[in-house]
């Protein structure tokens, strides 16, 4: 009767407790997922919608080839035969990997599985298994407001001790969803002694969170295993709270041992892959340890596939325990950022690239293309350039993303050598692994008190895009949606001072000019934009608020044509700006593209005419049509003509969301297009505030509602 023995005291711990699910239901965002993974066959509710976030930008995948870690790496060959377990019969026996050492896998050769194999490694986990349930107050109530009484939410999920002084690792999800980390947390051990617990600290994009409890006594703990380890096919053991109940094991085997986030829709948050298996994992698993037949923690039980039977994912135990030492050290963490994107050389995209680009370099067989360098990151500085192999990364060869990524790891500040083949040569380069930061550009322009447009509306515009927004104020102005009624210019020495500041400190990658108001304030940015390095400069001449106030004043006109201009990557003239600028009026969309050769001859790399205003030809129908003339000739960017009067700022919207973009990386083409789909977004997004033209909303992918719609 041996074998139940274990089931039977599993089953007194069985608790009902009052919960709502905590395991990913990816079913809920399946659309989401839908539109980045069309070939996903499945539902998936993600970690958190920040995954998507800083990581993207940091090292990311270029997914036109596919990759070949996306296949399924079950082979046959991995594939353990089981034989059942039923009956008394000890001597029913299957042989299975001994898992012992740091072998780099597990072998059929080594060790022998006899019925207890589960319930046994089951035993080793399962007094660190915890429940863990944050009770969190309800939204107020509809009908009485913040004084009616609020209903009480409990949700509930699982957790394992790391450290006997009473150090818990969970899921982020499990403790911030119902709360935002506000709500009370009780965690309860194995043996039913519960314990208030404090949120230590927590990490959205790997999902993870350490709560600590005090027991006033050493606690047990589970052991972690390696999940490098881990082979398809290997027996895996789920433990937690599935549905409320509390201390239950399912058994499965894993799957797949990567399975990379872009594969399930979650592009961006490329470092993550997953540990795949059909143990059953519920709502409420979340949290919980992925053990193998040794009882080590492997895995820690994340999400599930709906949908499906069996298709659940896990975070490998050898990324949780990277983050959860930086989450020990400083409270947070830190990520390496080099600043290029990476596209793995499989051997189709080499035949393919091969075939395509005669420059190709010929003693290439594997490796990591470098198609983009991020300018100022620490790979440009380390001397990494775009069309770079990547073939040795620490010392070690690497053949994919994924074995580059595992081995950039999350230590930052650490030099990194890296070998790459460049034409028919091979380097040596050392990049700095240092922690992200995000591309910071600056912002010369005036203050608008109404911050539709102005400083204000370039800062959210950068915040908005993730570049990090540095600003020099030339003048403010008193202004609302009806009009400006002041003006208080900046003496130019201290709009000079403002520049060398920033300048001189800030590893500033795109600059962007609006309101200027004199002709010495010019001067003063154009001594500057000499003396220091700024990337590339978005020239928007602002030269007539909507109201009709001027802001630039008449004699500026010239300096800005002759010495600024000169030094632009673009310059952003609406239409009556473009008149006064060619001294004409434009009148049809060839007007438009006559003017723009025109303007390109002051000495900017591009011009690119906005088209909110309407000219007077009738070619335009109800679009809004903006003309870029670059090196390449002309590119056309339309949308349809939103019928709003919130338009304040629209121009200081564009020329920011480029000059974000441009700071990024992104080609002068794409940043335009971008923007003009930022902008419209903010402009559709709008509320109605004001009485004259209300601004835009610059944070619509964070307030975005229904109701705001105007
Ligand atoms: N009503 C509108 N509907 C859609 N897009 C618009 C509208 N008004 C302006 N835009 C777009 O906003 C951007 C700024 O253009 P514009 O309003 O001409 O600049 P400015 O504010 O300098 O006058 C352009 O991309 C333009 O096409
Ligand atoms: C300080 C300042 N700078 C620029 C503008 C132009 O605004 P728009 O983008 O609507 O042309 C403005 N109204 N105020």
């Amino acid at each position: 009767m041996q074998r139940y023995a274990l089931l039977r005291s599993l089953a007194t711990f069985i608790k009902t407790t009052k919960s709502v699910d905590k395991v990913r239901n990816y079913d809920r965002f399946y659309r989401t997922s839908q539109r980045f993974s069309t070939s996903l066959k499945y539902g998936f509710y993600f970690v958190t919608g920040t995954v998507v976030g800083a990581l993207g930008s940091i090292v990311s995948y270029y997914c036109l080839y596919g990759d070949e870690n996306s296949k399924y790496r079950i082979d046959n060959s991995d594939v353990v035969q089981m034989c059942t377990l039923n009956g008394d019969n000890n001597s029913k026996m299957i042989k299975l990997g001994s898992f012992e050492g740091d072998q780099a896998s597990g072998s059929a050769e080594g060790g022998v599985m006899n019925r207890y194999a589960i319930a046994d490694a089951v035993a080793k986990v399962a007094p660190a298994v915890v429940n863990i349930t944050v009770t969190s107050e309800g939204p107020p109530s509809p009908w009485l407001g913040p004084i009616g009484p609020r209903e009480v939410q409990q949700s509930s999920g699982s957790g394992f001790i790391i450290d006997p002084q009473g150090f818990i690792l969970t899921n982020a999800h499990v403790v911030s969803e119902a709360s935002h980390y506000t709500g009370q947390v009780t965690v309860t051990l194995q043996d039913g002694r519960a314990f208030p617990g404090k949120l230590h600290s927590h990490d959205t994009l790997s999902d993870l969170a350490i709560i600590k409890i005090d027991a006033g006594q050493p606690l047990p703990c589970a052991k972690l295993g390696k999940s490098r380890n881990l082979r398809p096919g290997e027996w895996v053991i789920a433990l937690g709270s599935p549905l409320m109940l509390a201390n239950s094991v399912t058994s499965g085997i894993v799957s797949a041992v990567q399975r990379e986030s872009y594969e399930l829709g979650f592009p961006g948050s490329s470092k993550l892959a997953f540990i795949q298996t059909d143990a059953a994992i519920n709502v409420g698993n979340s949290g919980g340890p992925l053990v193998n037949l040794d009882g080590e923690v492997v895995g820690i039980n994340t999400m599930k596939a709906l949908r499906s039977d069996g298709i659940s994912f896990a975070l490998p135990i050898d990324l949780v325990k990277e983050v959860v030492e930086q989450l020990k050290l400083h409270g947070f963490v830190k990520r390496p950022y080099l600043g290029i994107k990476l596209l793995t050389l499989s051997p189709r995209v080499l035949e393919e690239l091969k075939e395509r680009d005669p420059h190709f370099p010929n003693g290439v067989n594997y490796g990591v293309l470098v198609p983009q360098v991020l300018p100022g990151s620490p790979a440009d500085r380390g001397g990494l350039r775009a069309g770079d192999v990547i073939v040795e990364f620490d010392g070690k060869p690497v053949k994919s993303t994924r074995e580059f990524l595992d081995i950039l790891g999350y230590r930052v500040d650490k030099p990194i050598q890296v070998k790459i083949i460049r034409g028919e040569r091979k380097f040596m380069k050392t990049c700095l692994k240092e922690g992200y930061s995000p591309p910071c550009a600056l912002i010369v322009a005036g203050s608008d008190s109404c911050a539709g447009a102005g400083i204000q509306a370039d800062l959210k515009t950068l915040l908005a895009l993730g570049v990090y927004g540095t600003s020099v104020v030339t003048a403010v102005t008193a202004q609302n949606t009806l009009g400006v009624q002041g003006i208080y210019p900046i003496e130019p020495w201290f709009v000079r001072q403002q520049l060398e500041s920033i300048l001189s400190d800030i590893p500033i990658t795109a600059v962007k000019t609006g309101m200027l108001y004199s002709a010495d304030t010019i001067q003063e940015l154009v001594l500057a934009l000499k003396q220091y390095s700024f990337g590339q400069l978005v020239v928007d001449p602002v030269l007539v608020a909507k109201g009709g106030q001027y802001l630039l004043t008449e004699d500026a006109l010239e300096t800005l044509k002759k010495d600024l201009f000169p030094l632009a990557t673009l310059i952003t003239p609406n239409i009556p700006e473009v008149c006064a600028l060619i001294g004409r009026e434009v009148e049809s969309l060839q007007d438009v593209r006559e003017a723009a050769k025109e303007l390109l001859g002051f000495g900017a790399k591009a011009v690119l005419i906005k088209g909110g205003h309407n000219i007077a030809s009738s070619e335009l129908d109800d679009s809004c049509i903006d003309i870029l003339l670059d090196s390449q000739g002309f590119e056309v960017y339309a949308r349809p003509r939103l019928h709003t009067l919130n338009t304040h700022g629209t121009g200081c919207t564009t020329a920011s969301a480029i000059c974000a973009y441009l700071a990024k990386g992104f080609a002068l083409r794409d940043a335009v297009a971008n923007a003009k789909e930022y902008v419209f977004g903010c402009m559709e997004h709008s509320y109605r505030i004001g009485s004259g033209h209300g601004p835009l909303n610059h944070g619509f992918h964070i307030t975005c509602r229904s109701d705001s719609k105007v």
